[in-house]
């Protein structure tokens, strides 16, 4: 039993939009230890709801950096609390939520470098963030910042073919213009800027975490096959911005051992390594073993359909990332904002706020809905950019409310042909062998799955755990303390639990959807259409 008590371990740490996670995995990939801290429920003095603020005017949205800091104390602690042992841990990694930006103030280095182990990190760093309300993926009031960057970069396109995006308002590089450009006693004296997935990677190196290539993608400031910075996008955005940022790494790098704050707080071993942290989105595709042919649906805050590629093909739609695993490849990516905070309003409001009646609903409706549809943009949408609830009856013509049961199963149909159509246009072409793998909190409920598998007339596979960011930063460290050249990721992690068969379409699926999916490509260009950004 002793080489049990001794055996190591791997952490895994999400930073997402609603709460903070961690799993912890041991040599043969066996789940050992799972906790979360909800930051709405569990730090209510920042008075978040779903993890974010959403400003006045509907489009700002942030978050505040030290909620996320002492997000962490308070996990460490219960992990602490549970009798986790943390001398065990070999090495660590994690996700963020991508795009955010946390802007360190002068000094915060020599802070991060000398953390008295007596006292919470939240309390060493009340003053090392020159803007505590960081702006994060929902935000989308960087228009303008976007339209300045594609002028620079020559156009949508141009910027699209040299970063893999044409300019979102939600991609760090325009929210570090907006501050720059709004609130510029803020900008005077950042000393460092992160991601969230590298202000992580620095609460545990004990210093300036790197930006890696996977997450670095999703700035609108990376070239994507060339790995480092745009010139001309970091002249677009800031001045010494390059400084600012650091160089970008690959995805797989070791950054450096556990800062010994965490060893003589919580017991870390001294050669507990810490790899690179990255996106939530790249985590989570290492974290499902995603293989070419496969298509990923992540349900959580933001939907995300995402898969592995070969070679970069961006468009005006839809993003393509450095790829997490292979600094060689790349992975494409569309991000749908309203995610679980839209399914959570409608179970509220159509099933009493029961999931168990959400899904009864959606059992007790037919597939196509009696051709009742909606489009659920409660606020407002990427993928495509519109804002606005729409509801049709089987005529096509708008109505201004469904009943309850057919509310359900409108919402849950009409996010899923939108995730369909969206992919299909930027060429994912689900064949008789795609495998469709779900992952993220709606993962658990297998009536959501089984119109996800209805309307992708797929097999729905997912893992025993909900969390695959979580589950794919403690393989990224287990693979991280291996030489690069002896194992592969594959091979470090074969021996994981496979995806488990969830539904299969039913057998009238590919008839009902296949004919709904170009009805919804109509009523969507008629009703929600809004032109990308143009530049001047
Ligand atoms: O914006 C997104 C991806 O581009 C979202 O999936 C965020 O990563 C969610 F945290």
């Amino acid at each position: 039993m002793a080489a049990a008590r001794d055996a190591p371990l791997y952490l895994g740490f999400d930073f997402s939009t609603q709460q903070l996670k961690v799993v912890a995995i041991d040599e043969n990939l066996n789940v050992v230890h799972q906790n979360n801290v909800q930051f709405d429920s569990e730090l209510p003095e920042y008075r978040t709801n779903g993890g974010v603020h959403i400003h006045a005017d509907g489009l700002t949205v942030t978050s505040p950096v030290l909620m996320w800091v002492k997000a962490l104390d308070l996990l460490l602690d219960k992990m602490k609390g549970a009798g986790f042992a943390f001398s065990r841990v070999r090495a660590l990694s994690g996700s963020g939520q991508q795009h955010g930006s946390v802007f360190w103030r002068r000094g915060a280095s020599e802070t991060l470098q000398n953390l008295d182990p007596d006292q919470d990190l939240h309390q060493l760093l009340q003053v090392s963030f020159s803007v505590c309300q960081s702006p994060v993926w929902m935000d989308s009031s960087s228009t303008r910042q976007c339209e300045d960057l594609q002028a620079a970069a020559g156009g949508a396109m141009r910027l699209a073919e040299l970063t893999g995006s044409r300019a979102y308002e939600r991609f760090t590089g325009n929210q570090i213009s907006k501050v720059r450009q709004t609130r510029p006693e803020d900008f005077l004296n950042p000393e460092r800027i992160s991601l969230v997935s590298s202000f992580a990677a620095s609460l545990f190196l004990g210093g300036y975490a790197a930006i890696d290539f996977s997450d670095g993608s999703g700035m609108n400031l990376l070239d994507i096959r060339s790995k480092d910075w745009s010139e001309i996008c970091l002249d677009a955005t800031a001045p010494q911005l390059g400084r600012l940022l650091g160089a970008p790494v690959p995805s797989t790098s070791v950054l450096g051992p556990v800062s010994s704050y965490f060893v003589q707080r919580y017991g870390f071993s001294e050669s507990c390594r810490v790899v690179a942290f990255t996106g939530d989105n790249p985590a989570s595709l290492a974290g499902m073993r995603l293989q070419q042919g496969d298509v990923a649906v992540s349900l959580g805050t933001s939907d995300t359909v995402f898969l592995w590629i070969q070679q970069p093909s961006p468009a005006l739609e839809g993003h393509v990332f450095c790829n997490p695993l292979d600094w060689r490849a790349f992975m494409a990516l569309l991000c749908f904002k309203n995610g679980s905070l839209t399914r959570e309003r409608i179970r509220n409001e159509s099933t009493g706020g029961s999931w168990e009646l959400f899904s009864l609903a959606l059992r007790d409706t037919p597939l196509g809905n009696n051709g009742h549809m909606g489009f659920y943009f409660d606020s407002m949408e990427i993928t495509p950019p519109a804002v606005g609830v729409h509801l049709f009856d089987p005529d096509d013509n708008k109505v201004s409310s469904l009943s309850p049961q057919v509310e359900v199963r409108a919402l849950v149909e009409g996010q899923f042909l939108s995730r369909r159509l969206h992919a299909e246009r930027l060429g994912y072409s689900i064949t008789p062998g795609t495998r469709v793998l779900a992952t993220g909190g709606a993962s658990s409920n297998k009536d959501i799955l089984q119109v996800l598998s209805d309307v992708f007339n797929a097999p729905v596979y997912t893992l025993d755990v909900s969390n695959s960011a979580c589950l794919g930063s403690a393989y990224r460290a287990l693979h991280g303390t291996m030489s690069q050249s002896v194992a592969s990721f594959f091979d470090v992690v074969k021996k994981a639990p496979e995806a488990q068969l969830v539904v299969t379409p039913h057998p009238a699926a590919q008839q009902v959807y296949d004919q709904m999916l170009q009805r919804y490509a109509r009523l969507e260009e008629r009703s929600c259409r809004k032109p990308a950004p143009e530049p001047h």
